[in-house]
């Protein structure tokens, strides 16, 4: 068993302005530079409590990174975090090079087209076509058109590419909302895709799934790292999932990082601590199956 511990921070601050510079780091995979780099970074809504605090997180290329908490711990408030769509009380944020605390005008849609999302709910609309739904992914790049007919040639054949990828080419007419849970979350997945991301934040992607399409789309993900050289972060609530499916896993607890360390050096007692309960240090079943 190996004891969790406070993790440390990845590396030291980086300098304002600019990209996201390299500092040493524990877990980094080789001489890759992280494409996401946060330092110390603490949130609060509006005058409520700091739901994040004192949190540091680097995304390398090429690795799938799971995160791991209770409910409430700030799972889904770091990954927004990561898109401008958290309030930073301090610390900073970098994504892509970019800084979210000193964007320039027009820069947080640059972010944000450069992030892919992929959702626990799937977020599609169900009454458009599979391909169309992959099309919109392709939006930022085209931009303002006629969902219909406004997308290049170019764009259809690359949607369906991706739409063979993920394994279900042959529903691309089908209206996305006759397609079970997991080939709509593989919808989202290709749409995601269609953006051309820098990086993919999956909020509890398999949340809504049975284990097998949890497995089938875990994989997905994984794959896409891998070979796309993407960063993967994935919010997930199972931790044999996260132990099977993730290179790293980072842990919340209260907003603070418990857990930092990569998947092969953790196992199920050593990410227990994450969901103790304050009073008596017991674990919450509900969080661990
Ligand atoms: N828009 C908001 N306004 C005020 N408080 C918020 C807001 N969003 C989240 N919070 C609070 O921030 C804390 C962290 O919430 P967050 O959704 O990030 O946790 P989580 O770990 O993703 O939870 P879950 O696993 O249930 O999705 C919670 O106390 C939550 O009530």
């Amino acid at each position: 068993m190996i004891a969790p511990a406070k993790a440390s921070p990845a590396g030291g601050p980086t300098p304002a302005g600019g990209p996201a510079q390299h500092t040493q780091s524990t877990h980094e995979p080789g001489n890759a530079l992280p494409l996401v780099s946060v330092r110390d970074l603490a949130v609060a809504y509006g005058t409520g409590p700091l739901v994040l605090d004192g949190v540091d997180l680097d995304l390398f290329p090429r690795e799938m990174v799971a995160l791991l908490g209770s409910s409430g711990s700030g799972k889904s408030t770091l990954m927004k975090s990561l898109t401008g769509f958290a309030p930073i009380s301090s610390g900073s944020v970098r994504v892509a090079g970019y800084d979210l605390a000193n964007l320039r005008r027009g820069q947080l849609r640059d972010v944000r087209a450069s992030v892919g999302q992929v959702f626990q709910q799937f977020n599609l609309v169900g009454r458009l076509s599979v391909l169309t739904n992959v099309l919109t992914g392709a939006l930022h790049d085209a931009g303002p058109i006629n969902l219909v007919g406004g997308f290049t040639s170019a764009h259809r054949k690359r949607a369906l590419e991706l739409l063979d990828r993920v394994g279900i080419a042959h529903k691309a007419k089908d209206d996305a909302r006759s397609l079970s849970g997991g080939q709509q979350q593989r919808v989202a997945i290709a749409r995601a895709l269609m953006q051309q991301p820098k990086l993919i934040l999956a909020d509890e992607p398999v949340a809504s799934l049975d284990p097998k399409m949890s497995h089938q789309v875990l994989d997905l993900l994984r794959g896409i790292a891998r070979e796309d050289g993407i960063p993967v972060l994935v919010s997930l609530h199972v931790m044999p999932l996260a132990l099977e499916h993730s290179d790293r896993i980072i842990g919340l607890r209260h907003g603070e990082v418990l857990v930092s360390d990569s998947t092969e050096r953790l196992d199920e007692s050593a990410l227990e601590p994450i969901y103790a309960h304050d009073d008596e240090g017991a674990s919450d079943d509900d969080d661990l199956v």
